[in-house]
């Protein structure tokens, strides 16, 4: 499991030196530099005044409330569908991880053991995505309107606020890198990115303490960056690159948007941006666990997962390799990225 080091920090940078438009060429230079420096040892960072009002953010937590109090019923009216292709709606809790453990086939025993153990903590998480509308091959499932007024306009007005700082910080990403400033841009129209809405119910202290139950575990993001948004809860933990097995509690920081190198990034970038292994374990205060019957309480998180065109052709960016550090991948498309992803997801433990 690792232990947690609390004094190893992911940097905090203030992005308004890169957007606000009295910023010099050379503290939006500046910027970038520390962002890619950021990304290169620790794969994370925070970033403050990164253009998403603060009404807005509160908007969006108090949608996400809205829509995970309804009823199991009202919320299974927007169901994710069934298998790996489709990620929209409604995954209700253990969804996500039955599925993936039941997708073997090739020790049904064992599945069906997995996913009863599994459905014994299956009040983890449970999660609602959301994508573009005009993504055909992965069709938005909405609850009805009459159901959760507003929704749907909410969900796809925030969408696209999300992705235009999204292509501000890839900007960054790109003139810290040294490339063009739209070489990452010019494949993210926006076509292809998702919001993921997290609920992490309160869980029993003790099931926790006795290992019976976790809420995210570690996994890398398979995306070009994740922007996250999280309550004060906290919980959000983060490998320490350069000590595998210790993590880092991302400690949630008022108004900062947590921002994360994916695999897809990583690849371009031929390992010099690291996609770093996260995790969402338990609030750490002791504070927190209150009552005989000692809860956890509730968490929220909005990820931003930031995602090439499936036609986007991801081929290691040149300025990342050298004689002695020639490329180490061959091109894909993010399509196949994609498959090639979900199939090793499918068959693995
Ligand atoms: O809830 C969080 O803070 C993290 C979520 C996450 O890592 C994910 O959805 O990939
Ligand atoms: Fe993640």
């Amino acid at each position: 499991m690792g232990s947690i080091d609390s004094n190893t920090t992911i940097p905090i940078l203030d992005f308004s030196l890169w957007s606000s438009p009295q910023s010099s060429t050379t503290t939006k230079q500046r910027l970038a530099t520390d962002l890619v420096a950021a990304f290169q040892h620790s794969g994370f960072v925070y970033l403050t005044n990164h253009g998403l009002a603060q009404p807005s953010l509160s908007t969006a937590f108090a949608t996400s409330k809205r829509l995970f109090d309804l009823t199991h019923e009202k919320k299974m009216l927007a169901p994710h569908p069934p298998g790996p292709e489709v990620h929209r709606g409604y995954s209700w809790p253990g969804l996500e991880k039955v599925s993936q453990h039941l997708g073997t086939g090739d020790d049904k025993d064992g599945d069906r053991k997995v996913a009863e153990r599994l459905r014994e903590v299956s009040d983890c998480k449970e999660s609602f995505e959301i994508g573009s509308e005009a993504n055909a091959a992965q069709p938005n499932v909405w609850v009805p309107e009459a159901t959760l007024p507003g929704f749907r306009e909410w969900g796809t007005v925030f969408y696209w606020e999300c992705y235009g700082v999204a292509m501000e910080i890839l900007k960054a990403v790109a003139v810290g890198l040294g490339v063009e400033e739209d070489e990452f841009v010019k494949y993210h129209s926006g076509l292809n990115c998702q919001l993921r809405l997290l609920h992490y119910p309160p869980l029993l202290a003790k099931d926790v303490e006795q290992g019976r139950v976790a809420r995210m575990p570690a996994h890398s993001d398979w995306s070009t960056i994740t922007m996250l948004f999280q309550d004060d809860c906290g919980g959000l933990e983060v490998e320490d690159p350069s000590a595998p097995g210790t993590f880092v509690a991302a400690t949630p920081v008022a108004g900062a948007c947590v921002v994360n190198v994916g695999d897809l990034l990583m690849r371009w970038s031929n390992d010099h941006l690291k996609s770093t292994l996260h995790r969402v374990s338990l609030p750490p205060l002791a504070d927190r666990f209150v009552g005989a019957q000692r809860m956890t309480r509730a968490r929220y998180s909005i990820p931003f997962f930031v995602s090439a065109d499936p036609d986007a052709l991801v081929d290691v960016l040149p300025a990342c390799t050298s004689e002695k550090n020639p490329a180490k991948y061959e091109p894909i498309t993010q399509l196949e990225y994609g498959r090639m992803r979900s199939s090793v997801q499918y068959q693995k433990d």
